[in-house]
């Protein structure tokens, strides 16, 4: 139906947003920030479209309710800020990668890739970024109804990396044949998820799963793989990585849980603490310790496994949990891998899961970049926008910087995977792997929160570099509210560190880096 159209002089008690009238009587005395300010001289009658994008987010104005409250638009007038459609690209510069950006050109990604990327950000924008707000709020786990879309579209399959377990399947609608999916279609699945998500969304969305399969394909006997992974793979079972202990995170060898042999079965007893998805797993791919070192077990929910929900400092959409297993009786048929081996089935795995974390925690980087360069030039200080101060403007060069330099180490990285087969990852990509994830969780806290710098350096460059990076003092107080303007910016200061910690914490990933160096050091370099 044609709005109606109406001069500015007659937009007496209304206001214009972006050439469209809105008629606020009514709502006003419902408006969060106020009646009064809605009626004031310079609002009143006045085209608004500065202010009302100095205090809210564009899509306050999408929302059924507030639609509603548009009465016509102005005569000769067009709008002129839109929202992306679902799958359109960012114009902002540096909110896509190079590679997305017009203009660009790529020695990895090809037509294909882009294709599955336009796919990709429209099923996670439309199907998985409501229920990512509602999920976040709830701290309800997924829904069944979503991880029935995902599996449809094979997407958790393809999280699960390239290889046979894609064979005959339609991927994202067949976009992509199976044969031709590689790890950087596997990486734009993981960056789209990482845009529309909270980051503890991102862990409820069957983080678990994706890192407790692969050892169960890798490792599990035929029977196993046939008896778990299709159910897996088609969302109608859980399975969640259950390694780390109270007693021991990223020290593997120091876990306590115990697997002793009866007959057939291995009787299980300990505990395990922050399992990402154990609150509804139905398998926890479980490291054990055994008569003969440490051996990784498959272990189904049933008698003598309890789960109970840890609080962290994120949503409980990420079904974190506290595991007790007392006297679990496991068939001997679930061992992957030989018995004593379970170091290696953890380790090789490894690679997979800190790359995962990487590409999510990159994506996520990059709109907080896109947040920050919007923000910066909306916001009006002083008559002029936040961009006219230098200061500002050095944080989002820092902040551009490293999530370019994350993006093309990431992109090599990637590329060597494509080209190598499991064994030569594991053998050579532990040590890059671990250096980039470090670099990556570090790159994100300093574009969060800003660099920190140890008090003995105290030269005047290091100290202005302090305060080069860092969305929270670009979003100032809006950064510390969960609605509103800044709320992807406070989630992201609030959750940005566990990607530190998740897959390995940060220092001690940094030191596999540099102790796999050393291990392949030729015995006669010298100076
Ligand atoms: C169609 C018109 C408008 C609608 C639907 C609307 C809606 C809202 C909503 C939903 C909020 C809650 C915060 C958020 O979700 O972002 C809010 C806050 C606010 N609004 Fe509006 N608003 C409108 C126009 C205006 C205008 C013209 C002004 C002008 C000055 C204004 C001033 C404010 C202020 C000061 C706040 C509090 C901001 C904060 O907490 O940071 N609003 N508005």
């Amino acid at each position: 139906m044609a709005l109606k159209e109406y001069t500015i002089e007659e937009v007496e008690k209304w206001i214009v947003i972006d050439s469209k009238v809105y008629n606020l009587t009514k709502f006003a005395n419902l408006h969060p920030g106020g009646a009064n300010i809605l009626f004031a001289e310079s609002v009143a009658g006045k085209d608004a479209t500065q202010l009302f994008f100095g205090l809210h987010r564009q899509e306050v104005l999408l929302k059924p309710q507030y639609t509603r409250l548009q009465i016509g638009k102005i005569a000769g007038q067009e709008e002129t800020i839109r929202p992306l459609a679902p799958g359109e690209l960012s114009e902002v510069p540096y909110a896509e990668p190079t590679w997305l950006s017009r203009g660009y050109y790529s020695p990895y990604y090809t037509e294909g890739h882009r294709k599955f990327q336009v796919a990709a950000r429209k099923f996670f924008m439309e199907v998985v970024q409501p229920e990512s707000v509602r999920c976040e709020e709830s701290g309800k786990r997924i829904s069944q109804e979503v991880v029935d879309k995902m599996s449809e579209a094979n997407i958790i399959a393809m999280r699960l990396g390239p290889g046979k377990h894609l064979h005959g399947r339609t991927l994202l609608g067949g976009v992509v044949k199976p044969e031709e999916f590689d790890y950087f279609h596997e990486g734009i699945i993981h960056a789209e998820l990482a845009r529309v998500s909270s980051r503890a969304v991102v862990d409820g969305l069957l983080a678990g799963l994706v890192i407790g399969v692969p050892p169960i394909l890798n490792y599990g006997s035929p029977e196993l793989v046939a008896k778990v992974i299709p159910d897996a793979i088609s969302g109608k079972k859980f399975v969640a990585l259950a390694i780390s202990e109270a007693f021991a995170g990223s020290d593997v060898g120091g876990l306590q849980t115990t697997a002793v042999r009866d007959g057939d079965y291995w009787v299980v007893t300990g505990t395990k603490k922050w399992i990402t998805n154990g609150t509804f797993a139905d398998y926890f791919t479980t490291g054990c310790k055994t008569e003969t070192g440490f051996t990784v077990l498959l272990i189904e929910r049933g008698p003598g496994v309890t789960t109970k929900q840890i609080k962290t400092g994120y949503s409980s959409v990420a079904g974190t949990a506290y595991i007790t297993f007392d006297k679990v009786r496991v068939p001997v048929s679930h061992t992957l891998g030989k018995v004593g081996n379970g170091m290696q089935v953890i380790l090789s795995n490894f690679n997979h899961e800190r790359w995962m974390v990487i590409a999510c925690s990159i994506s996520a980087q990059r709109l907080i970049v896109e947040e920050c360069l919007k923000w910066s030039s909306q916001r009006m200080v002083f008559g002029k926008p936040l961009t006219s101060q230098a200061v500002i403007r050095a944080k989002l060069a820092a902040m551009i910087s490293r999530v370019e330099a994350c993006q093309n180490w990431y992109e090599s990285v990637t590329f060597q995977m494509n080209q190598m087969n499991y064994n030569e990852m594991s053998n050579k990509l532990a040590g890059p792997i671990g250096l980039l994830k470090q670099f990556v969780s570090r790159t994100a806290r300093e574009t969060a929160e800003g660099q920190e710098y140890p008090s003995d350096v105290s030269s005047r460059h290091s100290k202005l570099a302090i305060f080069c990076a860092d969305a929270t003092q670009i979003f100032g107080g809006r950064a510390l509210t969960t609605t509103g303007m800044g709320k992807l910016i406070e989630n992201y200061h609030r959750t940005s560190g566990f990607d530190a910690i998740l897959a390995g914490a940060e220092d001690v990933l940094g030191d596999l880096g540099v102790r796999q160096a050393l291990k392949k050091m030729p015995r006669n370099a010298r100076l």
